[in-house]
């Protein structure tokens, strides 16, 4: 209780993400400091940060600032970077860490850190698709990393402005323990500020779990422009969906992942999904960089390591890479 009052916390990246987040703790009386390039900064600073759903739009003063050193060492960093801006935006996270430190990482897709604390040979620890040079590795050891999977929908119509549709739910688990006191800490912090965090004695098993849906629609909503309830209720595009989930089941069952989902009922639709435009056919619209490193290439880099073909995975990924660059005119 008395850490739970005195916890520094920093959200660095209030992006869709980071910014429900953000403004849930805000919301809670905790005031986490945000950290943010300079515009982003800037205008959280002087206008507060909105959050809107169908039915209202509330904002809030938040703490901002584009000088991660000005805010010194902080007990808690959560990350709201895609995966491929992770080794840019490093310089914004370094600052806030001392050895104490624990940093959540709010992404999708396989991270960094997933082969590490893995005893099972699967060559070196390093991720190329997600940490091509290692950046990440080095400036953020395992130890001080808590793995966590994001269902959260939102998307970002102005830097502080925030459109959520709905759920605010973190898994987060120790990567290389099944459980420790400062995993249940941050799970209890986070609950105090309004967000719906559970402990996972198994987080790659939860990272599993929620990229079957990430690798199944993600790209093929960037390709076709279909939301994820138009993909799951078309029966070529459904079929497509379900290849994919069965080839990232293959792939988690050689790294030791037990979970064995029933994919016609991973294919049944929350209705919180209902119209969702996943944060790959955002990013596809916008012109923003696809995320399909830590998504498709992950999942394909592992399956190489661990002896299964992912040809589907690649196929939708190279079309997505492809489509983009047919769009937006440069490398994906
Ligand atoms: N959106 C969604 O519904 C969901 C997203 N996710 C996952 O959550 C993660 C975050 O996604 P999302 O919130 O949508 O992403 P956004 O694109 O909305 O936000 C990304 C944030 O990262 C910041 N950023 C990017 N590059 C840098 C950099 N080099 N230095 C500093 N800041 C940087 C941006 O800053 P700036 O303000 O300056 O632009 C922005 O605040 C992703 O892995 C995504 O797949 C998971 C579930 C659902
Ligand atoms: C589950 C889903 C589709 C929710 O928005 C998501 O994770 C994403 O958009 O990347």
């Amino acid at each position: 209780m008395e850490r739970e009052r005195t916890m520094r916390v920093a959200i660095v990246g209030a992006g869709a993400i980071g910014g429900v987040i953000a403004w849930h703790m805000a919301k809670a009386g905790q005031r986490p400091l945000i950290v943010a390039r300079p515009a982003t900064a800037a205008l959280l600073a002087s206008d507060g940060l909105t959050l809107e759903t169908a039915s209202s739009a509330e904002t809030l003063s938040v703490n901002a600032t584009a000088d991660p050193s000005s805010a010194g060492v902080q007990d808690l960093v959560l990350v709201g970077y895609k995966a491929h801006d992770w080794p840019t935006g490093l310089d914004l996270v370094t600052p806030l860490l001392g050895p104490e430190t624990i940093v959540l990482p709010m992404l999708n897709g396989i991270p960094w850190w997933y082969l590490d604390g893995l005893d099972a040979g699967f060559g070196d620890r390093k991720l190329t698709s997600v940490d091509p040079e290692g950046a990440i590795a080095a400036a953020l050891p395992t130890t001080q990393v808590l793995g966590c999977v994001v269902y959260v929908g939102a998307n970002r119509p102005a830097p502080n402005r925030i459109a959520w549709n709905g759920r605010k739910r973190l898994v987060i688990g120790e990567p290389l323990v099944p459980t420790s006191a400062r995993l249940a800490d941050v799970v209890a912090f986070l609950q105090a500020g309004g967000i719906d965090a559970e402990p996972s004695a198994d987080v790659r098993s939860a990272v599993w779990h929620k990229l079957l849906g990430n690798a199944a629609y993600n790209p093929v909503s960037a390709l076709t422009g279909a939301t994820i309830d138009a993909i799951i209720g078309d029966p070529a595009l459904r079929s497509v969906a379900k290849s994919i989930m069965a080839e990232c089941v293959a792939v988690a069952a050689a790294l030791g992942i037990e979970d064995r989902p029933d994919l016609e009922v991973r294919l049944e639709l929350p209705p919180t999904l209902v119209g969702v435009k996943t944060s790959m056919l955002q990013d596809m619209e916008a012109g923003r960089p696809l995320e399909l490193g830590a998504i498709a290439g992950a999942v394909a880099e592992l399956g190489r390591r661990a002896g299964v073909p992912t040809p589907l995975i690649d196929c939708v990924a190279a079309l997505a890479g492809n489509a983009w660059r047919q769009r937006w005119g440069a490398a994906v």
